[in-house]
């Protein structure tokens, strides 16, 4: 029996991860915008998002969220984190019993300081959760690149059974039972590409990129394996493959905000300027939050949050950098 999957979010993600399931399973694709599901539908293009790129005639959208959820055997959940809430509490209400639920999204419920499965827990109680999650620019996957990511649910057995309707020739999809760990890789790594970003904004040279991403990859295990991750989780995809792609590619928009900030610009202008979602700047405060709950020094999403709420410019934050004290590599504090 194929299993038909229903996908709720019309961004770049989603409608490139729909074009990627469309290849082995029947899909239908959620979008709120009437006009973006009419052009999908009779142009096979989403021109707000993926301007340019041809979609496979065979994704088909609709605006009717019934449509999408009600005949699905597996839910995928693509919208931006500040969303995801209310975008679940509508899909219960046609979702049947059991069906697994996975996560695109890479941020964290703002007030509860959730992650994104959790929100599916608490809100759908028994449907199986996973994310999936790795180096993934979207553009680059619509562009015909190959790409590796994860799929990540904690049952081997139903993760090794979804596999199938991720993968194909050039979208390896590799599965991993380090469910927290591998969601925390996609959330944490977008604070570090704001951090490098702004570095690159500043003229700051190769050197500084790659000791920002090793010390902030460090921060990163370190609140991930507080909270339960695995260590091995965030040198694999989801969390230094992760990483690399985000602090070095022109198509983050992690990336770009810190740039903007390195160029001296007001978060708000820059935000206001994006008509796309940039995670990092929504979950810096609530990451700050639990590296205090769990005891963690995170001296680098300090300074993001920082510069993404105002209160110190990328020049000062450089400047400090430099003045800080350095210890041992492996034990920090
Ligand atoms: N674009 C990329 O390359 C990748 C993005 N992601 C993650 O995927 C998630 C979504 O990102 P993108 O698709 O890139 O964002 P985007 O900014 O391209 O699109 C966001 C989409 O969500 C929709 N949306 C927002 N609020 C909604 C609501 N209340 N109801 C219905 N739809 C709503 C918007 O209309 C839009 O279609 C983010 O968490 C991002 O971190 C993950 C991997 C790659
Ligand atoms: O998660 C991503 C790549 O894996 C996309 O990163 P941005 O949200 O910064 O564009």
């Amino acid at each position: 029996m194929r299993l038909r999957v229903g996908l709720l979010g019309g961004g770049s993600w989603g409608t490139t991860v729909a074009s990627v399931v469309s290849r082995n399973a029947p899909i239908t694709l959620w979008a709120r915008d009437a006009a973006t599901v009419d052009g999908i539908n009779r142009l096979h293009e989403n021109h707000k998002y993926l301007p340019g790129i041809k979609l496979p005639p065979a994704l088909r959208a609709t605006a009717d969220m019934a449509e999408a959820v009600a005949g699905a055997d597996v839910l995928v959940v693509g919208v931006p984190s500040h969303s995801f809430r209310a975008v679940l509490e509508e899909a219960k209400r046609h979702l049947r019993p059991w069906v697994p639920v996975i996560s695109l999204t890479k941020g964290l419920e703002l007030d509860t300081e959730k992650r994104m499965t959790e929100l599916i827990e608490d809100i759908l109680p028994g449907h199986p959760v996973g994310v999936l999650t790795g180096p993934n620019l979207a553009r680059e996957i619509m562009g015909g690149q190959a790409a590796a990511s994860v799929l990540s649910m904690e049952d081997e057995i139903v993760v090794r059974a979804l596999q199938p309707l991720f993968h194909s020739g050039l979208f390896r999809v590799y599965t991993n039972t380090d469910l927290l760990g591998c969601e925390l890789g996609g959330v944490l790594k977008n604070i570090v590409a704001i951090a490098v970003g702004m570095g690159d904004g500043l003229g700051a040279g190769d050197n500084t990129r790659a000791a920002l991403m090793t010390r902030g990859l460090a921060e990163i295990t370190r609140l991930g394996v507080a909270m339960g991750g695995r260590a091995e989780t965030f040198a694999g995809l989801a969390g230094m493959g992760d990483l690399i792609a985000t602090c070095t590619s022109a198509l983050s928009r992690n990336r770009h905000v810190g740039v903007e900030l390195g160029r001296g610009r007001a978060i708000d202008d820059i935000v206001a300027d994006m008509h796309m979602v940039a995670e990092g700047v929504k979950s810096a405060p609530t990451v700050i939050a639990l590296a205090r709950h769990h005891g963690i020094d995170m001296p680098i999403a300090r300074d993001v949050f920082d510069a993404t709420q105002g209160r110190r410019s990328a020049q000062e934050i450089f400047r400090g950098l430099l003045r800080s004290s350095v210890g041992d590599e492996a034990h920090p504090g």
